[in-house]
């Protein structure tokens, strides 16, 4: 069988259909007893299939293992299939980039053009988590009939941003505080990012972008002159203890004249070529919050479209940053979350529990009460902002998106700037190729002006020193006057810029300089179990596939590093109770560290917030940590 027949066969075997279908839509979307009513999906247009306009590969030869059969996978060669573009992640800024490559390709007369989107979820849209009211900027510039063409593919899909609120929450009242400018949504929507993501997978087929979904990216290639010429995806079919068992197939290679990473907020092939050629040399050091997410479905009398509450204060302690949402949309739709900065010192704080606690608050539980959870979800995202601005490109590619940090604290978006920079980046990668024809190496100069003389560049300087204002010892109170004083007053122009405390988890002190927090239980209401919580994520890894969380020298180094001093925070930092130390006697420190992979869902915050910096995030197999079996991926 060929490549593409095994390729074709593979996204089968995963219901991972590159097309995406109206009974794939429905199937993903929420349950029927709770579903809003929709608009019935428009007929499909004419799609592209992947791969069918060229073969993946026509002569390299993949090997299938025989079950008793031992070899060292690596030994085994890879096909490989060269392209024009390669984009490691179909989020926002990936798809934005094949849309804007494929544009100007196809005006240029150029339609052999070849750009790829490979995709870790098993279909466009399914990793993908966020508030999200967008900032339609970016997607205004890109195809400019957007909101007709999304709201008559989705059920009443882009609601009008209305009325915003700003509080400051004390345990039992609320205190309304001015919204800074930067945070009034007029002329914004909100939405549902993994929708819009997969409306823009659409969009990107239909010009002949190759999209891939089920395929992580799992290595970078490097030319012998030392740039980087293409990825290659992770091997299938490995075992628990990594040898290869009857699945086995080996990954690919894709090489591309341009690799473009949009990996999304600290994506591991990004961790390794930033380093590589130290794109970090000149900024501050990024830094990250973790957003926990729950879409609820409310009783209709509490519901009121378009709302958009932010609130700042309790749960949180004066020295932890963040704040929480809330939004109305569609049909009796909540999105409700909160951000929690991981530059908390206290390593007692359970992001987790901090949102349960939040739902308690009467702002939230009144709108809550008598309605029903429909999904859960976590993510890291990006707060270091402008100051936090790697060097974008690299010898073959760049990073856009949030995997370069784009994202404008204040407001909470990125969305928007994610999308701009990975259109730059296509403006700038398909001048670099069209003018470097005969030259092995790419190198996208332009990219870098374009950012510096887009709107991007503006937006985020004049925010510069709002989140590093609430790292002083006057926490958040320090940071909230300041913030008023930039926002209404300097507008940035101020002739400074703040610097951040350094890594987040460096930040992180000993557990015997607090007292233990104790987070209440439960009440299956308002408040749930982590394991309940996994359970509306739809998350999905296969049982006998080799952990991708990976402590340097094994579990019993990495609790003797970590136990003694941080007493269990990983357990506590993780959304999804992957980690755990279980009571044994057998162990000198009375505990054994145990990772329960398969409820990972790709958050990020253990490769951001591990004291010891001793866990390693890699890729897992493609399509796996699939959240679309639940109802996550139609509204989140
Ligand atoms: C809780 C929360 C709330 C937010 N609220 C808002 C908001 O209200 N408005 C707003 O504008 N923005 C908001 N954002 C930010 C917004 O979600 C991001 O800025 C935006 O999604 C970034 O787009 P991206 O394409 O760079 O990355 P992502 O959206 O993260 O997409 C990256 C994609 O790459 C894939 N991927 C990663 N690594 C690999 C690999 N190695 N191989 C293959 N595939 C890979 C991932 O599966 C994913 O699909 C919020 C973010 C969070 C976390
Ligand atoms: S294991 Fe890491 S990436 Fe996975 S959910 Fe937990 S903290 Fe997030």
């Amino acid at each position: 069988m060929s490549p593409l027949g095994r390729l074709c066969q593979y996204q089968q075997k995963l219901g991972a259909s590159s097309r995406l279908t109206h009974a794939r839509y429905l199937s993903t979307s929420i349950s029927t007893s709770t579903q809003p009513t929709r608009r019935p999906f428009r007929p499909q247009r004419p799609v592209f299939i992947a791969g069918q306009r060229r073969s993946i590969s026509a002569t390299a030869r993949r090997r299938y293992a025989d079950v008793e059969e031992s070899f060292d996978p690596a030994d085994v060669e890879r096909e490989a299939d060269e392209v024009d573009v390669c984009i490691v992640g179909g989020g926002p800024a990936g798809l934005s980039a094949a849309i804007k490559l494929k544009q100007i390709a196809n005006e240029d007369g150029n339609e052999d053009f070849r750009v790829i989107v490979l995709e870790k979820g098993a279909e466009i849209g399914a990793h993908i988590l966020s508030g999200n009211v967008l900032e339609p900027r970016a997607i205004e510039e890109l195809i400019p009939n957007w909101l007709e063409d999304i709201n008559e593919s989705r059920f009443e899909y882009a609601t009008p941003a209305g009325k915003d609120k700003m509080r400051f929450l004390t345990k039992s009242s609320s205190i309304p505080l001015p919204a800074p400018p930067q945070m009034h949504n007029k002329g914004n929507y909100i939405i549902s990012l993994s929708q819009f993501t997969k409306w823009l997978g659409e969009r990107a087929e239909e010009i002949g972008v190759e999209i891939y979904p089920g395929f992580s990216a799992a290595e970078l290639l490097y030319s012998p002159d030392g740039s980087v010429k293409g990825i290659a995806t992770g091997d299938q079919g490995l075992g628990k203890d990594g040898k290869p068992t009857a699945k086995f197939e080996r990954g690919m290679e894709f090489h591309a004249r341009v690799t473009l990473l949009a990996e999304g907020c600290h994506g591991s092939l990004s961790k390794q070529v930033s380093k590589k050629f130290d794109l970090r040399r000149d900024c501050q050091p990024q830094t990250y919050g973790l957003g926990l997410k729950e879409v609820w479905e409310v009783k209709p009398e509490n519901f009121k479209k378009g709302e958009i509450s932010h609130s700042m204060g309790y749960p949180l302690s004066r020295n932890t940053y963040g704040g929480g949402w809330m939004y109305h949309y569609g049909e009796n739709l909540v999105s409700i979350g909160l951000v929690v900065g991981l530059d908390y010192s206290n390593p007692w704080i359970a992001p987790y529990g901090e949102f349960q606690k939040m739902k308690l608050h009467p702002m939230y539980k009144s709108v809550l009460e008598g309605g029903k959870c429909l999904a859960y979800g976590a993510r890291a995202l990006n707060e270091g902002g402008f100051q936090s601005i790697p060097k974008c490109s690299f010898p073959g590619g760049a990073l856009i998106g949030d995997t370069a940090g784009f994202l404008n604290v204040p407001k909470i978006k990125g969305t928007h700037t994610s999308m701009k920079s990975g259109m730059l980046a296509a403006e700038a990668a398909y001048g670099a190729i069209q003018n470097n024809k005969e030259a092995s190496s790419v190198f996208l100069y332009e990219y870098e002006d374009k950012l510096r003389e887009s709107w991007i560049w503006p937006e985020l300087k004049q925010v510069r020193n709002m989140r590093p204002s609430f790292s002083t010892p006057l926490g958040i109170y320090g940071g909230i006057m300041y913030s008023g004083l930039e926002a209404f007053l300097f507008r940035g122009k101020l002739p400074f810029t703040l610097p951040h405390h350094g890594e987040d988890y460096a930040v992180t002190k000993p557990a015997d300089q607090f007292k233990k927090i104790e987070y209440p239980k439960p009440d299956n209401e308002i408040t749930f179990d982590i394991l309940t919580s996994v359970s509306r994520t739809g998350t999905y890894h296969q049982e006998d596939e080799p952990s991708h969380l990976v402590p340097a020298k094994g579990l019993d180094h990495h609790a003797e590093i970590d136990y003694p001093t941080y007493k269990g925070i990983e357990n506590r930092f993780c959304p999804a109770g992957v980690y755990e130390y279980v009571e044994d006697d057998t162990k000198d420190l009375g505990v054994r560290f145990q990772i329960n992979s398969q409820n990972c869902i790709h958050c990020k915050t253990c490769s951001i917030k591990d004291p010891k910096q001793d866990i390693t995030w890699k890729t897992p197999e493609g399509a796996s940590g699939n959240f679309t079996s639940s109802t996550v991926s139609g509204i989140s």
